[in-house]
């Protein structure tokens, strides 16, 4: 088990990390998510003994990486693919890792087996793609038959057929008991990967829960209704319905509807009052990109000046008219529904008919779209699955790591009322760390180091090198 408690590393005045406590357990794949520059790989070099923790520690099996004994045989890590000598063959570049950590030669064909580079085994590595780089320090991290495995983007540049195989690797991995955490900024991938989620924010915890949980915890399921499309006002009528028995509707653009607020039953039963026959009525949960989008949209640090959310839009059906930015607040119309518990109200009825109406007010009027008015926030979930025990009490927001931070409200965005976006150089305390809803599992074993009880190995300079793609950029802290 990984465990970082109160983890803090400051660069001069930046703050890459900030009170970061978190596990990571032993028989999952634990994904760790994050924007650019929110911490994920100075977080990693910490675990790893790459960088030193200004505050706070992180151990493996109960010790710090430079002091677990025979580190390299226990934890394996692919952090910087590139991080190869480049006139090494594949084969010569293993070899060097496996023989300074006592790791025998037949190990080394072993793991080129594994993925899948043997019949380039004699090639110098700076010859090799992106993704043979990626196969190559997966091959590295594998060497030592590590229980603990760290991979910063580990899909980094793979083909199709390399995502499916990393996926199932870690997914083999886990399935074995061992620890996998894994850093990615796929995801789609991430949802078919990971058990488990870190989402850190501006270096601080955003949410620590496994991916089902996150989901269900930042937008809301919902259902998708379709009336017969050579029917149009029938589509009209039944989103008068729904709206009217407090459901928020969204028009979808091949012309179905997506609902939250009414469970299945009663739209289909509401359905059938108004005389509207259905073609379609099916359950939905929002996807990982769309939970992730929104929650972590508040601690974006660099973004792009075109609309970041354009393909997460809703959007509109023929002839409606776009929802029209208020100035200085948000883009209108995010596709994933809110989250219950944040009191989603997506949508109020708007005067003059389904798409018209005034411009958003950021108080919830809406541009377009269906709604109940003043319909109650806080909706319950509509396909009701079962609902999770009441978080805990947020704890006490930490201090902002500069003095110059200034603090952002938590960001709900609901698809109608706009967030304020965040200010352009104070760097902003990002909301408080949703925990997991369900209790956490008791504690597995910890690695077979720390559960054996071997005293700690010598101090920092006597700690070998892992033989992972981590190792070579032991560079000095500070030389970026
Ligand atoms: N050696 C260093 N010196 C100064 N600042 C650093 C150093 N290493 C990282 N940082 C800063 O710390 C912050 C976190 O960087 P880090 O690389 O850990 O983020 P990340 O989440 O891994 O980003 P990405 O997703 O883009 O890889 C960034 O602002 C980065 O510029």
């Amino acid at each position: 088990m990984i465990e970082a408690v109160g983890l803090t590393k400051r660069y001069g005045d930046k703050t890459a990390v900030y009170n970061l406590s978190f596990q990571v357990r032993p028989g999952a794949v634990t994904g760790f998510l994050g924007p650019n520059g929110s911490g994920k790989s100075t977080t990693m070099r910490m675990i790893l003994g790459l960088d030193n923790p200004t505050s706070g520690s992180v151990t493996i099996g109960g010790y710090p990486y430079r002091k677990l004994p025979n580190a390299p045989r226990q934890v394996g890590a692919l952090l910087d693919a590139k991080a190869v000598h480049g006139g090494r063959s594949a084969r010569n570049h293993l070899l060097s890792l496996a023989q300074l950590s006592g790791i025998p030669a037949r190990r080394v064909d072993e793991v080129l087996g594994v993925v899948g580079l043997q019949d380039v085994a004699k090639k110098r590595s700076k010859g090799f793609s992106l993704g043979m780089g990626q196969r190559l320090g997966i091959a590295a991290a594998l060497l030592g038959d590590p229980q603990v495995l760290l991979f910063d983007e580990p899909v980094n540049g793979l083909d199709p057929e390399g995502i499916l195989w990393v996926r199932n690797l870690m997914k083999a991995l886990a399935a074995e008991g061992r620890t996998v955490f894994v850093s990615s900024h796929l995801m789609s991938e991430m949802a078919l990967t990971a058990d488990h989620l870190i989402v850190i924010g501006r270096g601080q915890l955003l949410a620590d829960m496994s991916v089902t949980d996150f989901i269900s915890a930042n937008s809301a399921d919902f259902a998708r209704v379709r009336t017969p499309d050579t029917e149009p006002q029938l589509r009209e009528k039944l989103a008068a319905a729904l709206a009217e028995a407090g459901g928020h509707v969204l028009p979808e653009q091949d012309g179905a509807l997506r609902v939250t607020g009414l469970p299945l039953p009663r739209i289909s039963d509401l359905a059938h009052d108004a005389g509207v026959r259905l073609w379609e009525l099916s359950p939905h949960q929002a996807s990982l990109e769309e939970a992730y989008m929104r929650m972590t949209q508040a601690a974006v640090d660099y973004r792009s000046t075109a609309d970041q959310k354009a393909g997460l839009q809703q959007p509109l059906p023929p002839g409606a008219q776009p929802p029209v930015p208020v100035p200085g607040q948000g883009q209108p119309g995010w596709y994933a529904p809110p989250p219950p518990q944040q009191g989603g109200q997506p949508f109020a009825m708007a005067p003059g008919g389904p798409y018209g109406g005034a411009p958003g007010n950021g108080q919830g009027a809406p541009a377009h779209g269906y709604g109940a008015a003043g319909a109650a926030p806080g909706t319950a979930n509509p396909y009701a699955q079962p609902a999770p025990p009441a978080q805990p009490a947020a704890p006490a927001q930490p201090a902002a790591p500069a003095p110059s931070a200034a603090p952002v409200p938590q960001d709900q965005p609901t698809l109608l009322t706009k967030k304020a976006p965040a200010a352009p150089q104070a760097p902003a305390a990002p909301p408080a760390p949703q925990q997991a809803p369900a209790a956490a599992p008791p504690a597995p074993p910890t690695s077979p180091a720390a559960a054996s009880g071997a005293a700690p190995a010598p101090g920092p300079a006597d700690a070998p090198a892992a033989p992972v793609s981590a190792a070579p950029t032991t560079q000095p802290e500070d030389a970026r």
